[in-house]
C-alpha cells in the first residue's frame, strides 16, 4: 500500500508505536479477566467483602489501567511526530518538484490546485497516519484476542457477538456505499473552491471595475455549496452511525445479559465471567468498527495520495544535465546562438516559433519586433530555458544551453519578464535577489543604469523602502524598472529584456537604453519590444510574423526591405521620423 511506503523512513518510529500498542493492548485485554476473578472470587465467591483481596486486586487492575494508559499517550505522541514529519517531507518534495516546473507544467495543475495538493491533502495523509498508527494497528490486535477470550469464556454466547459482527458490517456496508462517492470528491471539490478564491482576488480590481462582485460571489457561493454539501452528507452519514452502533452496542450487552443469566441459573457459566464476556464481545465490536471507519475513511488519503503522486510523477520538459559542461574560459562571452529553433506548446497543434537563427554579441543590441501573439515572448523564453526547444539548439559562448546546469545558464542570462514580479521585502533585497555577492555600491549601480534611482532618492527608507508582496505598492514602471535592476545586478552576459520598457515613458526608455549601452558595454542585450522608437537604434532587428523571422537586419535595411517592418514602423512613426520621403 502507498500510505505503507511514506512511513519506510520511519520504520523505528513505528515499531516503537507497535510496541507501545501491545502494551496498550495486553493491559486493557487483561482487565476484564480481573474484573471477572473479582466478582467471582470477591463479590459472590469464597473472598466476599475480603478488603485485602479486593484492595490487591484493585491495585492490580489500576496497573494496568496506567500501563494502558501511558502507552497510549506515548503512541499518540510518537504517531503524530511521524505524520508530522511525513507531512513535511511531502510538502517539501511536492513544492520543490513545483519548483522545476515550467509555466505549462504549472498551468497543467493550476496554481491553485498544486496550492491545495501541497496543504490540504498532505493534512488528509498526515491525519491517515495518525489514525492508522494510534487506532488501526492496535484493532486487529484486540479483536483477535478477545474473539479468542470468547471463544475460550463462553462458547454458547459467542453467536450473540457474530450476530453483532454482522449488524456492524452491515451498517458499515450501506455507509460505504452512500458516502464513498463523496468522500473521493471531496478533494475536487476543495481544488475548485481554491481555485475560484483565488481567481476572484487576483481579478479583484477588474471586478469591482465591472461591478461583477454578485456574480462573482454566486460563483464562489455555488463550489462552496457545493463542498458544503459533500461534507454535510458525509458528515451526517458519519454521525449517524454513532447512534446506530451504541444500539448495536447496548442490544448485545441486553442480549449476552439475557442469555447469560440463563446459563448461570444453570451453573454452566459464572456471573464475573458474564460480565468479562461483555467487555469482551465490546472490544471485538469496536475493533470492527475502527477497521471498517478507516476503510470508508482510507480511499480519501488514497486519493490524496494519488494527487501528489501525479504531481511528483510529473517529468519536468526541462530537465538538468546529466553531465552539464561549462564554457571554455577563453570562449567568446554573450554569444547567445538561435540554430534553426523552433518551438511548439505542450499539447499545442502548431509551432509558434518556426526555424529561427540569429545570434547575439557581446556589447550589441538585437531586437525582436512582430505583431502581437508573434511569438517573440515565448522565443526569448527559450534563452534563460524557460522551455525547451522542439527542434533547433541553442548554444551559449559554444555550448549547447541544454549541457549547462541551470543555474550556471541563468547566472549567464539575466532574464526580465514581460510582468516584473517583486518580492515581499525591500527595495535592496529584490534587486539583490539574483546575487549573493552584491554590495551597496553594485546595487545602487544596477538601479541607477535601471533608471530606478529617483524611486530609492524619493523614499525616507532609501533601499530599505518596504516592497509589498508582488511589488503592489509601487508602478508598474518602477516595477519594470526595479526587475531590470535585479537582472543587471548579476552581470549577466546576455540580458534578456522582455518588453521590459512598455510602462516606460519615450524618455525614460531612451535614456535607460542609453545607459545600458554605456554602462554594460560587454553584455548582449536581446531585446523584445512593442515600439520602434525604442530599438531603431538597435544593432540588428528581427522581425517575426506568425513565429517565422520575415526581416532580420538594420532599422535603415529592414526599411528597405521587409514590408513587414515597414508596416510596422509607419503604423507607429511619422515618415519623417523614419526618414523617408512622404510618397514612401
Ligand atoms: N503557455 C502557453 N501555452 C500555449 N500557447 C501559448 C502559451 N503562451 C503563449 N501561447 C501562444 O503562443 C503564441 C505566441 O505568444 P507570445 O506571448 O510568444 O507572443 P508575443 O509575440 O510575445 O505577443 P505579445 O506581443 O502580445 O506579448 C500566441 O498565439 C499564444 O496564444
Amino acid at each position: 500500500m502507498r500510505l505503507a511506503r511514506l512511513l519506510r523512513s520511519h520504520a523505528g518510529e513505528v515499531v516503537a508505536v507497535f510496541a507501545f500498542l501491545v502494551v496498550q493492548a495486553v493491559c486493557e485485554l487483561s482487565l476484564p479477566r480481573y474484573m471477572s476473578d473479582i466478582v467471582n472470587v470477591g463479590v459472590v465467591g469464597a473472598e466476599t467483602g475480603n478488603s485485602a483481596y479486593l484492595g490487591h486486586m484493585a491495585l492490580v487492575m489500576f496497573g494496568f489501567c496506567a500501563g494502558s494508559l501511558v502507552a497510549a499517550v506515548l503512541t499518540g505522541l510518537i504517531a503524530s511526530r511521524v505524520a508530522a514529519a511525513v507531512a513535511r517531507d511531502l510538502r517539501r518534495k511536492v513544492f520543490a518538484k513545483v519548483m522545476s516546473f515550467s509555466p505549462a507544467e504549472v498551468n497543467r495543475f493550476s496554481q491553485s490546485s498544486l496550492i491545495t495538493r501541497c496543504t490540504n491533502d498532505v493534512q488528509q495523509i498526515q491525519n491517515m497516519i495518525v489514525m492508522m498508527l494510534r487506532m488501526v494497528m492496535l484493532a486487529p490486535v484486540m479483536g483477535v484476542v478477545a474473539v479468542v477470550q470468547v471463544m475460550t469464556m463462553g462458547g454458547g454466547l459467542a453467536w450473540i457477538v457474530g450476530a453483532a459482527l454482522l449488524a456492524v458490517l452491515g451498517v458499515i456496508a450501506v455507509l460505504f456505499v452512500f458516502t464513498m462517492p463523496r468522500f473521493k470528491a471531496m478533494q475536487t471539490l476543495v481544488d475548485r473552491v481554491n481555485l475560484i478564491a483565488r481567481e476572484i482576488l487576483d481579478g479583484i480590481m477588474t471586478i469591482r471595475a465591472f461591478g461583477r462582485q454578485d456574480h462573482e460571489l454566486a460563483r464562489f457561493d455555488g463550489a462552496s455549496g457545493d463542498l458544503r454539501d459533500a461534507q454535510l452528507f458525509v458528515n451526517r452519514a458519519m454521525m449517524l452511525m454513532m447512534p446506530l452502533m451504541m444500539l448495536v452496542m447496548n442490544v448485545t450487552t441486553v442480549a449476552i445479559v439475557w442469555f447469560g443469566a440463563h446459563e448461570v441459573a444453570a451453573g454452566a457459566m459464572q456471573a464475573g465471567d458474564m460480565m468479562a464476556f461483555i467487555s469482551y464481545a465490546m472490544m471485538i465490536v469496536m475493533s470492527f468498527l475502527i477497521v471498517s471507519m478507516v476503510a470508508v475513511i482510507l480511499p480519501r488519503a488514497e486519493v490524496s495520495i494519488g494527487r501528489i503522486q501525479e504531481v511528483l510523477d510529473v517529468e519536468p520538459a526541462v530537465r538538468e544535465a546529466e553531465h552539464s559542461t561549462t564554457p571554455a574560459a577563453d570562449a567568446p562571452r554573450g554569444r547567445l546562438v538561435f540554430n534553426h529553433v523552433s518551438f511548439r506548446y505542450p499539447d499545442a497543434e502548431r509551432d509558434v516559433v518556426s526555424d529561427v537563427s540569429f545570434s547575439t554579441a557581446p556589447g550589441k543590441m538585437t531586437a525582436i519586433v512582430g505583431s502581437t501573439g508573434s511569438g517573440k515572448s515565448t522565443l526569448v523564453q527559450l534563452a534563460p530555458r524557460l522551455y525547451d526547444p522542439t527542434a533547433g539548439t541553442i548554444t551559449l559562448d559554444g555550448v549547447d544551453t541544454r549541457k549547462m546546469s541551470l543555474a550556471d545558464l541563468r547566472s549567464r542570462v539575466g532574464y526580465v519578464p514581460q510582468q516584473g514580479f517583486l518580492f515581499s521585502g525591500t527595495i535592496a533585497s529584490n534587486v539583490a535577489f539574483g546575487t549573493d555577492d552584491a554590495d551597496e555600491k553594485d546595487l545602487r549601480h544596477a538601479i541607477d543604469v535601471a533608471q530606478a534611482t529617483e524611486l530609492v532618492t524619493q523614499k525616507e527608507d532609501g533601499l530599505e523602502t518596504a516592497i509589498a508582496q508582488g511589488g503592489t505598492n509601487v508602478s508598474g514602471g518602477q516595477r519594470q524598472r526595479l526587475a531590470i535592476a535585479r537582472a543587471l545586478a548579476t552581470h549577466p552576459e546576455v540580458l534578456v529584456l522582455d518588453d521590459s520598457f512598455s510602462a516606460l515613458d519615450y524618455a525614460t526608455d531612451a535614456r535607460l537604453r542609453k545607459a545600458l549601452a554605456r554602462e554594460q558595454s560587454d553584455t548582449a542585450v536581446l531585446v523584445v519590444a512593442q515600439r520602434v522608437a525604442s530599438v531603431m537604434n538597435a544593432d540588428q532587428i528581427i522581425v517575426l510574423d506568425d513565429g517565422r523571422v520575415v526581416g532580420q537586419g538594420t532599422h535603415e535595411e529592414l526599411l528597405r526591405s521587409c514590408p513587414e517592418y515597414l508596416e510596422i514602423a509607419k503604423s507607429q512613426l511619422s515618415a519623417k521620423e523614419l526618414g523617408l520621403g512622404e510618397g514612401e
